[in-house]
């Protein structure tokens, strides 16, 4: 990590800016496979997958007899891990439910607005180079809760073709079974525009890496929805003298360990804590299966040493990370001062990592420094919130001056007319 110490303001860009690649070269290169996919589906979709997956097989669905073995495949501990973390989940996004509120304007005027499950939703499970189960939890359960009609789910294969047993596992617990063997751009091309075998659906989310980012944002503009940009991870983490530095070295490697593009960003009050978590990152790193993902992460992110925790927020809400940790004293009390995160982890017990799988929250967040004006993922983003209104006669009369006299006004007579036809009736 490059260690920088009391940086003047001038200097926050370069700390707070993420490694993305050329967009102008990617954005080219993933229209051209999406335009693919829109021609040619099923075909194109079984081209990418054995070019960028190695799959040579034709099968994109997953059988019924795959998902049937999944469960026997998987050591009891982690069925009941899935289990135990599905329930959380579950809690945290059923209480996010709202009863629709009716509210009487005017006499006789009443207004409500009510959640409609989206019909058709797509999921994209990330498994370049991790099999992400969890994130299917994280929008398989909001999705269900919702009343989504029609759930699809895509995920990339191995080379032998097979999708993670414990994807499968966890898919059937929460009650999916439209599952489809393609990832990256193919992926959500195939979601976007329909292919042969994999539906069409009206929005697309799930993260994934900058290619599957960048197709996401890119459907966008043919009317597909998407939940938000959720690309490469990232933590930061603020820390003061009572932060614990082999604590705060395992919180950034939990992020940097998901890929050379991931980024994380350590804000200290003490110098000396900084030079003791560069030795803890050292020491940890030696144990790491992927260790050389999370140092080409690290070489790409900063350590810096403020003067202040005012400052230190100021900074961190610059950097609208997709994970704060606040690893400090007073955590609950500065929790209060960000504006701009994902998700805040508060105090010394509440590593990262219970969120990416079962603390409840859900761990697909906007990356990128989206957090400044977008929210993760959760129960609202399944839904569409339809408004309604029932007027009396007596409603329409007492409203009708206000409409009559602003339509007139607008030049639009035809709808002062429609309020006024009814008028006349009634009288
Ligand atoms: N923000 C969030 O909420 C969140 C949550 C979980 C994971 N993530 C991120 O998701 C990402 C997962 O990435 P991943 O790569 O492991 O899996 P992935 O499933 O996102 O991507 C794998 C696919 O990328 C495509 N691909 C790979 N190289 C390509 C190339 N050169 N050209 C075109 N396509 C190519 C392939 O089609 C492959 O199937 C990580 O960056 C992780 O940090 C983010
Ligand atoms: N940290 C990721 C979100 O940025 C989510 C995840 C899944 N598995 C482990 N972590
Ligand atoms: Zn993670």
């Amino acid at each position: 990590m490059k260690l920088v110490k009391s940086p003047e303001k001038k200097d926050w860009p370069d700390i707070i800016r993420r490694p993305v690649m050329d967009t102008t070269a990617l954005a080219e290169k993933v229209r051209t496979i999406l335009n693919d996919l829109q021609r040619n589906g099923d075909a194109a979709l079984r081209q990418y997958t054995r070019q960028f997956d190695g799959y040579e097989g034709t099968e994109i669905r997953v059988t019924p007899a795959e998902f049937a073995t999944a469960s026997g495949k998987l050591d009891p501990a982690l069925k009941t891990a899935i289990r135990v973390a599905a329930n959380n989940i579950r809690k945290f996004h059923e209480a996010q439910q709202q009863e629709p509120e009716l509210i009487e304007t005017m006499p006789g005027v009443r207004c409500w607005r009510a959640a409609v499950g989206i019909e058709k939703v797509g999921l994209y499970i990330p498994g370049g180079t991790a099999p992400l189960f969890s994130t299917l939890l994280m929008l398989g359960i909001p999705a269900i809760i919702a009343g989504c009609k029609e759930i699809i789910l895509c995920s990339p294969p191995d080379a032998a073709g097979n999708l993670h047993p414990a994807l499968l596992f966890a898919a059937n617990e929460i009650g999916i079974n439209k599952v489809f063997r393609a990832g990256g751009v193919q992926a959500i091309g195939a979601m976007a525009y329909g292919t042969e075998t994999v539906p069409a659906v009206y929005k697309i989310f799930g993260p994934g890496n900058q290619y599957v980012t960048c197709a996401k944002q890119l459907v966008q503009q043919d009317g597909i929805a998407i939940d938000m940009p959720a690309g490469p991870s990232e933590v930061a983490v603020l820390a003061d003298h009572t932060a614990n530095a082999g604590y705060l070295a395992a919180d950034l490697l939990s992020q940097a360990e998901h890929g050379a593009d991931s980024q994380v960003l350590l804000v200290v009050t003490e110098e000396k804590l900084a030079q003791q978590v560069q030795q803890c990152l050292l020491n940890q790193l030696e144990k790491l299966p992927r260790r050389d993902l999370a140092e080409k992460a690290l070489a790409a992110s900063h350590l810096v040493v403020m003067p202040s925790k005012g400052l230190a927020m100021e900074l961190l809400n610059a950097y609208a990370p997709e994970h704060l940790i606040l690893a400090t004293e007073d955590a609950l009390a500065l929790s209060r001062e960000v504006v701009n995160a994902g998700s805040v982890f508060i105090g010394h017990f509440s590593p990262e990592s219970v969120g990416d799988y079962a603390s409840g929250t859900n761990h697909t967040l906007p990356t990128n420094g989206f957090a400044r004006a977008y929210s993760g993922v959760s129960l609202d983003s399944f839904v569409k919130k339809i408004t309604y209104q029932q007027l009396t006669s007596e409603g329409l009369r007492q409203i009708a001056p206000a409409v009559i006299a602003m339509a007139r006004a607008e030049g639009l007579d035809a709808h002062a007319n429609a309020v006024s036809i009814r008028l006349e009736k009634n009288q």
